[in-house]
């Protein structure tokens, strides 16, 4: 199968419990609860979407025909900085990774020794093989891949308290305020149900604080 990439960049993880770590980004065209385009945003499953996902033309992106061709590409990509020892890091992103990263491009990149990590909206079930598997559960999308390394809810959502979740099972519980025109007041009301419920972590988006993509 072929693949349709966004763009590819090396960045720090910006989010949730590998914040900092050097990865490789890949992240995927297309999601299957938002178009991408503007005029549908209203009438979306997935309505407060922070990203560009639509086509192949951003930064490293294109369409691969191979799994691996786009493991090359990554591999390149993780080996373009000054020193590129330590362990090799890919994060699939999107858009929605799992309508894309199928187990063949899984065994291509494992097999140029990477770690491989997904951030999900947890609509699709995970292949086998990814190490460390983040979800972010949207309303409108049904929650099939309910298990992982992470859970990381955007808040506040009317629809998903952060109350459905907590028997999950996941390493890790976080909350990510709702960044948007009300990112203060959600930032706010994010520390105070960590406050009184230690079970969940404030997830911030420091990439967007220090101006990195
Ligand atoms: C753009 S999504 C792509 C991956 C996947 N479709 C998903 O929703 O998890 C990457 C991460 O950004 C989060 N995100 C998207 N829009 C956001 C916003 N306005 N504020 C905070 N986090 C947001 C998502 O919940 C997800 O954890
Ligand atoms: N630095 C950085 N960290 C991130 N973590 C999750 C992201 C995403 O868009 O999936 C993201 C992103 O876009 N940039
Ligand atoms: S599911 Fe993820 S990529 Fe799709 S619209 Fe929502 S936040 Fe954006
Ligand atoms: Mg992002």
């Amino acid at each position: 199968m072929s693949y349709a990439v966004k763009e590819m960049f090396v960045t720090l993880q910006g989010e949730g419990a590998q914040t900092g770590r050097a990865s490789v980004f890949c992240r995927f065209a297309g999601c299957n609860l938002w178009s991408g385009r503007e005029s549908d945003r209203a009438t979306a499953a997935c309505q407060f979407c922070d990203t560009d996902f639509i086509g192949t033309d951003g930064e490293g992106g294109g369409r691969f025909e191979t799994a691996t061709l786009l493991a090359e590409t990554i591999e390149a990509c993780w080996n373009s900085r000054a020193d590129s020892s330590g362990r090799r890091y890919v994060v699939f992103t999107g858009g929605e990774p799992l309508l894309q990263l199928d187990p063949a491009l899984i065994d291509a990149v494992s097999k140029r020794g990477f770690e491989i990590a997904v951030e999900t909206n947890g609509t699709i079930k995970a292949p086998e093989g990814i190490d460390w598997i983040c979800v972010s559960p949207k309303p409108g999308g049904k929650l099939i891949q309910n298990t992982g390394s992470e859970l990381k809810l955007v808040y506040p959502q009317t629809e998903l308290p952060p109350e459905m979740f907590k028997e999950l099972t996941f390493e890790h519980f976080w909350l990510q305020p709702m960044d948007g025109p009300e990112r203060l007041e959600n930032t706010q009301a994010s520390v105070a149900y960590c406050l009184e419920h230690p079970q969940w972590r404030l997830s911030l988006q420091t990439h967007k604080m220090i101006g990195i993509p």
